[in-house]
């Protein structure tokens, strides 16, 4: 164990400011995602010194709950996932700060008693008009709540009201360009936080550091060194109780467009000018514009979903897809998805990037694995009879850290080679590096930084790649072609055949 005086990471950890007295208001403060993730990281934010004690949280929705109810809820979630509230004296000072106001999202009283609300709560905390709105419900009613807010003159001040807009951002290219519309008519670009939590992840954001602040592997980033990318976010976990939304999204939309995409733009995208948010979203933005599925008339050659059928985790039966509860009995909405994306640039052309994602696959790992090429001749045998390229793997959780695989010399009197990896894992810092990504996300948002929030033109160029399967899987299918792999596995076998195809197999994580 290293310790704290001499441990490198702890370092940044003390040099971190704290955010302007504010309101935050979270629209869908009833829902799963508020008591889940939200208020337990503005918690957590406020535990760590981050966030100024004045600040404020006001949760809306339809329900017609009191301050108090509202408190005891979010109290309980805070039970229900960490088992407590610690300290219990600072929790009674942090619920001091949470109201609830109830209203309609389509009323536009509502919107008014709000604004009355805020005026009367920036008197009483001093947060100075200070507001953060935060769209925390089903994506069909960001547009009419982005028109309202807009309408009621709630988004006016382009320095004080800023607005947080949860996945999924459009559900294809067209709905994506025309809510980008509606954001445009009301709001300035640099108002709007499009969350994709991934960003807030510390690995991923480890991501640009370990690429643009090291010299030795750029030499190598490119067509002349790598052979492919391998891109994998595999979950453990079903549907759960969200068949309602996930009926309607699927893998592709749930995790690859967004996720998936903002872990391959940050693998391929070209050394930003600055550290600031444009420059960062401009080489994401060009990299997308440069991608396309290797073969949009062939879907079988580039893009593969899947559903999984009943199978086995942990040693328990656990029902298929379409037996879980809300789901269609002929559902087709993929639960898996691969892709295969070819990059059309000078750096890029000719190395595939395969990207996978799939509910209750047999482990929870987030990888980017990059694939280097052979050797021009081998000279050596291998102990295991293998080919051994070269593998550098950023493991995006669980087990943070970042493994470089090599091939050394069996110890005795024959060239006989195995491989190793080389290995940092933030864990041995003693540190956590899985912050839950809300908290770094509504810090950076209380702090006018987007630097970890999609831009309009990134969100469309991403969109603008996958519509092409989109289009075809969306379209009524027989449920009896859509590809399966058993709960517990991985993934169907018209995957394998993707990568294979081209001589390539899927890292056996
Ligand atoms: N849950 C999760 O883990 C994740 C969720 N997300 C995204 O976060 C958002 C919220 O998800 P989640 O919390 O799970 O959703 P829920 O279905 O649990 O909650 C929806 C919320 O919207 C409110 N609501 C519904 N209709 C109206 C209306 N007309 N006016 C005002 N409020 C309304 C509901 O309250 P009431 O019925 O009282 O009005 C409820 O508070 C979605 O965009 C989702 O995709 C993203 C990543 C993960
Ligand atoms: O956005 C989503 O992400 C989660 C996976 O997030 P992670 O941080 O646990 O990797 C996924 O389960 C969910 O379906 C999706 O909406």
């Amino acid at each position: 164990m290293v310790s704290l005086l001499e441990n490198p990471l702890r370092i940044g950890l003390q040099q971190q400011g704290m955010s302007e007295p504010q309101i935050i208001v979270i629209f869908g403060a009833s829902g799963d995602l508020t008591w889940r993730k939200l208020v337990p990281a503005l918690y957590k934010l406020r535990r760590e010194g981050r966030i100024a004690p004045e600040t404020t949280i006001v949760g809306v929705a339809r329900r017609d709950w009191s301050h108090d109810y509202f408190r005891e809820q979010m109290r309980k979630g805070m039970e229900e996932i960490y088992g407590g509230v610690e300290p219990e004296e600072l929790w009674s000072d942090f619920v001091k700060g949470l109201f609830y106001c109830s209203g309609n999202i389509d009323n536009p009283q509502s919107y008014q008693k709000l604004n009355t609300f805020l005026s009367e709560l920036d008197r009483q905390r001093g947060t100075r008009g200070n507001r953060m709105f935060y769209l925390s419900v089903a994506p069909n009613f960001f547009p009419e709540a982005i028109k309202q807010l807009g309408t009621a003159r709630m988004l006016d001040d382009s320095y004080k009201h800023r607005l947080v807009i949860e996945k999924p951002f459009g559900r294809d290219l067209a709905s994506a360009k025309s809510l980008n519309a509606v954001v445009g008519k009301y709001c300035v670009e640099e108002q709007i936080y499009r969350i994709d939590h991934y960003l807030g992840k510390e690995t991923v954001q480890n991501l640009l550091v370990f690429r643009f602040a090291n010299t030795i592997f750029e030499p190598l980033w490119n067509r002349r060194y790598v052979d492919h990318v391998q891109i994998t976010v595999a979950e453990t976990v079903g549907v759960e109780d969200r068949a309602g939304y996930y009926e309607s999204s699927g893998a592709l939309r749930d995790m690859l467009q967004n996720h998936l995409m903002q872990l391959f733009c940050l693998t391929a995208m070209e050394a930003p000018n600055s550290m600031d948010a444009d420059s960062i979203r401009t080489e994401k933005v060009k990299v997308l514009q440069a991608t396309r599925l290797s073969d949009v008339h062939n879907l079988e050659r580039s893009a593969i979903r899947g559903q999984y059928s009943s199978g086995w985790m942990k040693g328990k039966p656990v029902p298929g897809y379409r037996e879980e509860p809300g789901v269609d009995i002929n559902s087709t909405t993929p639960t898996y998805v691969a892709t295969k994306f070819i990059v059309d640039n000078w750096r890029w052309q000719g190395v595939p990037f395969y990207l996978r994602t799939g509910k209750r696959m047999p482990k929870k790992v987030s990888e980017i694995s990059i694939h280097f090429r052979d050797v021009p001749s081998r000279m050596f045998q291998s102990a295991s009879q293998q080919i051994n390229a070269n593998i550098l793997t950023m493991r995006i959780q669980p087990n943070e850290g970042i493994s470089l695989h090599f091939d050394v010399k069996m110890p005795g009197a024959e060239f006989r080679t195995r491989s190793v990896d080389m290995d940092f894992s933030y864990g041995s810092f003693g540190i956590e590096a899985k912050s839950d990504a809300y908290d770094r996300l509504f810090l950076d948002c209380m702090m006018c930084d987007q630097t970890l929030f999609t831009r309009g033109d990134e969100v469309e160029a991403a969109w603008q790649i996958v519509t092409p399967a989109l289009s075809v899987w969306d379209l009524p299918s027989n449920p009896s072609l859509i590809p399966k792999y058993e709960a517990g596995t991985w993934e169907p076998v018209e995957a394998e055949l993707l990568i294979n195809q081209d001589g390539r197999h899927w890292r056996r994580l």
